[in-house]
């Protein structure tokens, strides 16, 4: 479980930043895991605020909610860069579905980062080739602390760590739950996709 670092967020006048990154595959408890932090942040009275991207709309127009319905408030945005302007005078900024949004999402978190924010994001890894998903690997390169959260193989019941699209999509996004994607182990995400050929 990650524990929150014991620096002092103050040092010569100046808070303290940093970026956490929380990735893994779908239904693996990203969310579940944002929310258990920030709601941690919110018992410590940090002002917080939490970002998801527009076009995330499955479960709620604006509450970020896990597969298990937990849920927490949230600022629906489109760009990145609209963090910078409702979260630079927080102390916590969360971001869900981190891997939706544009590839300025890293250099808004350093900056957030550098100016004294306590940056939380989660967001898949991968995506259902098992490719990186958009801005996830240049965040995790500059983020302090990534947590890789595992789901279970519905398959074999094995650690999952992809999401396997179930249903002929091709485009990278599309929204959905267990009706569009199962969490895979390696082993049976591979022999799914050579059953899709
Ligand atoms: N295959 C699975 N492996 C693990 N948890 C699953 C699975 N399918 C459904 N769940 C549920 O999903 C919850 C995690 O939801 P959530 O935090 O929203 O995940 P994520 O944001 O990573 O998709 C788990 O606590 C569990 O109740
Ligand atoms: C793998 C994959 C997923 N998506 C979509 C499906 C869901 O709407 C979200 C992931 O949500 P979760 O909180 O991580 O369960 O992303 C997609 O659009 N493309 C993909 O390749
Ligand atoms: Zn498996």
């Amino acid at each position: 479980m990650f524990i929150e670092p014991r620096v002092s967020r103050e040092s010569h006048g100046h808070r303290r930043g940093w970026i956490e990154v929380i990735c893994g595959s779908m239904f693996s408890g990203k969310t579940e895991e944002l929310i258990r932090r920030l709601n941690r942040a919110k018992i410590a009275r940090q002002k917080i605020e939490i970002f998801k991207p527009g076009i995330d709309k499955r479960y709620h127009e604006i509450d970020v909610v896990s597969h298990n319905e937990n849920s927490i408030r949230s600022t629906p945005i489109d760009f990145a860069q609209d963090m910078l302007l409702l979260g630079g005078s927080c102390d916590v900024v969360g971001i869900d579905e981190a891997q939706f949004f544009d590839e300025g999402l890293a250099e808004v978190c350093v900056k957030l980062a550098n100016s004294g924010v306590r940056v939380i994001a989660a967001g898949l890894d991968m995506d259902y080739l098992g490719k990186p998903f958009g801005p996830m690997p240049a965040l995790m390169s500059v983020a302090e602390y990534v947590t890789k959260v595992h789901a279970i193989c519905v398959v074999c019941g094995d650690i999952a760590t992809y999401s396997f699209r179930s249903v002929t999509a091709e485009s990278q996004v599309l929204l959905g739950e267990t009706e569009s994607y199962e969490a895979r182990c390696r082993h049976c995400f591979l022999e799914g996709q050579k059953a899709k050929k």
